[in-house]
């Protein structure tokens, strides 16, 4: 952008100097200013560590320059006004606008400096020859104000995009956040009302986290977390979603699917989780309790629908950990306390989950339909 304003700049200064019988010195300095200097302050910004602050030093120096063309247009009112006025504008377009004063001073200066030099007559009005000459200036600024605009607005677009799909994501464990979650279970809960979808909910509570962390540090039990959230993505259908609900609490949503399915995938979660191993602690072991819950239409809210699920996993806390329960509202459906899994020893590497397993019919085999009922 400089490279260009300078350029079409420099056509206005030159055709100005054509109409005088200025020294080489004047017409050296022109094309140097015109043609050389913007390479030069590129160069100059791209080699700093800190090009923007290069960048707001090369806008002084612009500034200068600018003043120190007025007098070599001797300082023909329209063409001085259209170059400050683009120079202005550009400071906006390259946000380097909080350096006004300085600016203003150095353009000051320049007048200064080359009315001093070039002891120019001022001559007012612009001749036929210089107010064609503004035209390329006016037409390449136009041009390239609306083509920086326009990139700029699209670079904006696609920051805010990769913002919010940030937002969502929860950085550690790479599920979705908790409000992004809480979201979709409120269109989960109106869908459910609507008779549209039957919907469950899942809460995954990690047995005993804060022992993890006293034994083994909060690195490791940042590395298990990362390891149950991948665990937890990879045991889910497509249609399921998971976000972090708490420090070591994860929810899911199972959209389209019954408490007795739920208790499937809860079961696979669970078993999945048991073997998640940390190479360097190969002793670690954790489980999971898992609290199930169906929606109603009795519940109004996303919050009446979560505590159904929080009142089955403290049950299911409170029956030895390591186990599914289902809400109480729902004993009546089996509620599931499956045995626990056994522990294949991994491969070493970092707390790494296993592939998933499929949802066998073998999983099923350790739900414990008997137990609901209490
Ligand atoms: N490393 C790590 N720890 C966390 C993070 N968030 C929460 N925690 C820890 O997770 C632990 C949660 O402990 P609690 O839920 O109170 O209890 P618990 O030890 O899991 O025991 P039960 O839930 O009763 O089985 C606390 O020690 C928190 O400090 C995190 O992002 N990283």
């Amino acid at each position: 952008m400089r490279a260009s304003n300078m350029a079409a700049g420099g056509l206005v200064v030159t055709a100005s100097l054509a109409e005088q019988v200025p020294d080489m010195a004047l017409w050296a300095f022109a094309l140097i200013s015109a043609l050389a200097w913007p390479h030069i302050a590129y160069l100059h910004a791209s080699r700093k560590k800190d090009s923007y602050r290069a960048e707001q030093a090369n806008g002084l120096m612009d500034g200068f320059i600018v003043g120190c063309w007025i007098p070599l247009m001797q300082f023909s009112l329209l063409p001085s006004i259209c170059v400050v006025a683009i120079s202005v504008a550009d400071r906006f377009y390259t946000g380097l606008r909080k350096r006004w004063i300085k600016t203003g001073c150095m353009t000051l200066m320049g007048i200064a400096f080359m009315s001093v030099y070039s002891s120019v007559q001022p001559q007012w009005n612009a001749s036929l020859l210089v107010q064609f000459s503004l035209l390329p200036m006016i037409l390449v600024h136009s041009v390239f104000a609306a083509w920086s605009s326009r990139r700029m607005v699209r670079a904006l677009a696609k920051q805010n995009v990769q913002l919010q799909v940030l937002g969502r994501i929860d950085p550690l464990t790479t599920v979705y956040s908790r409000e992004y979650w809480w979201q979709k279970a409120r269109t989960a809960l109106r869908q459910h009302h609507s008779g549209a979808e039957i919907n469950s909910l899942l809460i995954i509570d990690i047995d005993h986290f804060k022992q993890v962390n006293d034994t083994y540090g909060h690195t490791v039990g940042d590395e298990v977390l990362q390891s149950i959230g991948l665990t937890i993505r990879h045991c889910l259908r497509s249609n399921d979603i998971a976000g972090r609900y708490g420090g070591d609490e994860f929810a899911v949503l199972c959209r389209n699917t019954r408490t007795d399915d739920a208790c499937a995938v809860a079961l696979r979660v669970r078993d999945q989780l048991a073997m998640i191993r940390v190479r360097e602690h190969p002793q670690l072991r954790i489980s999971a309790s898992i609290g199930v819950a169906e929606a109603s239409t009795e519940f109004t809210s996303v919050k009446q629908w979560i505590e159904a699920a929080d009142s089955a996993l403290y049950d299911a806390k409170a029956a030895g950990r390591d186990r599914i329960h289902t809400e109480p509202a729902r004993r009546n459906s089996p509620a599931t306390i499956p045995m626990p899994a056994e522990s294949t020893a991994l491969p070493p590497s970092h707390a790494t989950p296993h592939a998933p397993r499929e949802p066998a019919g073998d999983d099923q085999r350790t739900l414990r339909p008997t137990h609901v009922a209490d």
